[in-house]
């Protein structure tokens, strides 16, 4: 889940803007700056670490607004249900691997662009190995971020999310008293380019945190900086002697890597109904592309497929890559963005970490890439401002939808 609108909270708080938020679903755009603003108001939700750690709160008036209808609920995947043996006829064919230092190497580049190729047409998810991001780079942003939920709650709650944004600590829009409440916190901040970055709302302890994730943030663009140059050159974007960095070579593929945020994604356990919460709604993400590092071993990734859902078991060191709406418009439809969603576990806690790129707010427009269309070939999305496109999103997410991608449908 993924929200390309900045919200201004500094503007907001100053209250200047405040009266704005009532009007819902109408999201109004900066006109001084080039990062988009969202005024659209979240309700106040509990914090889920919190109360998961204090079970004694947890009675049925509290749980019940967590838990979900049999159809949604995890548990639909229990060997006992119909949809079990879909999901392991699914799962038996396992998500992809793409090797990034192959991809990089010339001897193999070809075998591994057809592997990526193959990924991004008919799973639009994949494993990426050899990513190139340092051990430590990963190793110490994995120890700010397990330390920042290790803070007593208040000092959480310093960063929380002002009314009307994503930014910052707490959760994802929240529109209506009677909505199904994700088992999860979050920590969504802007990385990339640095001036869109909040910084205070990046927490100061533990005090090597700005540094690990500016390191983590740097690195992790370079790969999907290289994965959409690849993907360019698959799509004929790019001549095949372009390095993958694209020798300042920018296509609208590569331009979606230049924004980048981060969501730091903290699922508690839940022992009383782990089978009848989930960590994140299905959803599908509105950026370009998204790579996601699993801080913890334990799985709880699921992408529909074949009418079911199946779990992305982490790879020790891999990160997961996945298709966003964005690119399934620019390829006009031949990359897919898949449904996705997140469980939680009965006795463990989970942490992800989801790093979503898409293009500067201020930069171009989205829609399906003229180059590529064949002769007579329909454009089966409209093409759109990116300003505009954050806007519909941002819509979007106002009234309850999952995903934007419906409203940039063209219904011929
Ligand atoms: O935690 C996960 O595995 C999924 C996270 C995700 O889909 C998101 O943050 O958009
Ligand atoms: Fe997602």
């Amino acid at each position: 889940m993924f929200y390309i609108i900045h919200p201004s909270h500094r503007a907001i708080a100053g209250c200047t803007d405040y009266y704005l938020l009532s009007q819902v679903g109408r999201p109004v755009m900066a006109d001084t700056s080039s990062k988009p603003r969202n005024l659209g108001a979240s309700l106040p939700v509990p914090n889920v670490q919190d109360l998961a750690a204090r079970p004694a709160c947890l009675d049925h008036h509290v749980l019940h607004r967590y838990l979900r209808d049999d159809d949604d609920a995890p548990a639909a995947l229990s060997p006992s249900s119909t949809n079990y043996a879909a999901a392991l006829a699914a799962a038996s064919s396992s998500v992809p691997v793409v090797d990034l230092a192959r991809l990089l190497d010339p001897a193999h580049a070809d075998d591994e662009a057809a592997r990526l190729r193959a990924a991004c047409e008919d799973w639009g998810f994949f494993h990426v190995v050899n990513h190139g991001v340092p051990d430590e780079v990963i190793h110490d942003v994995k120890e700010v971020i397990k330390a920042f939920f290790q803070l007593p709650l208040a000092d959480r709650q310093a960063l929380a999310q002002g009314p009307a944004g994503v930014e910052g600590y707490g959760q994802a829009f929240v529109v209506s008293e009677d909505q199904k409440l994700d088992w999860a916190d979050m920590l969504f901040l802007y990385t990339q380019p640095p001036e869109y970055r909040s910084l205070n709302l990046w927490p100061s302890r533990p005090a090597t945190f700005r540094d690990s994730l500016h390191r983590y943030s740097l690195a992790v663009q370079r790969v999907a900086t290289h994965l959409l140059a690849a993907m360019a050159r698959n799509l004929g974007l790019l001549d095949h002697q372009d390095t993958a960095a694209g020798n300042g070579n920018q296509n609208q593929m590569t331009a979606i890597a230049a924004a980048q945020a981060v969501r730091i994604n903290y699922y508690p356990p839940c022992p009383q109904a782990h089978d009848r919460v989930l960590g994140l709604s299905p959803h599908s993400d509105a950026v370009g592309l998204t790579l996601l590092l699993q801080v913890s071993p334990v799985p709880g990734l699921q992408i529909r497929r074949g009418g079911a859902w199946i779990p992305v078991v982490p790879l020790p060191g891999a990160l997961v890559a996945n298709v966003g709406d964005v690119i399934e418009v620019l390829t006009n439809g031949r990359y897919k963005s898949i449904e996705h969603r997140a469980v939680v576990n009965a006795t463990q806690e989970r942490v992800s970490v989801a790093a979503f790129h898409s293009a500067r707010f201020d930069a171009g427009t989205y829609g399906p890439i003229q180059e590529i269309m064949r002769p007579g070939e329909a454009p089966l999305y409209r093409t759109i401002a990116v300003e505009d496109y954050v806007k519909l999103v941002l819509s979007n997410k106002l009234q309850g939808k999952s995903s934007a991608i419906d409203a940039m449908k063209i219904n011929y």
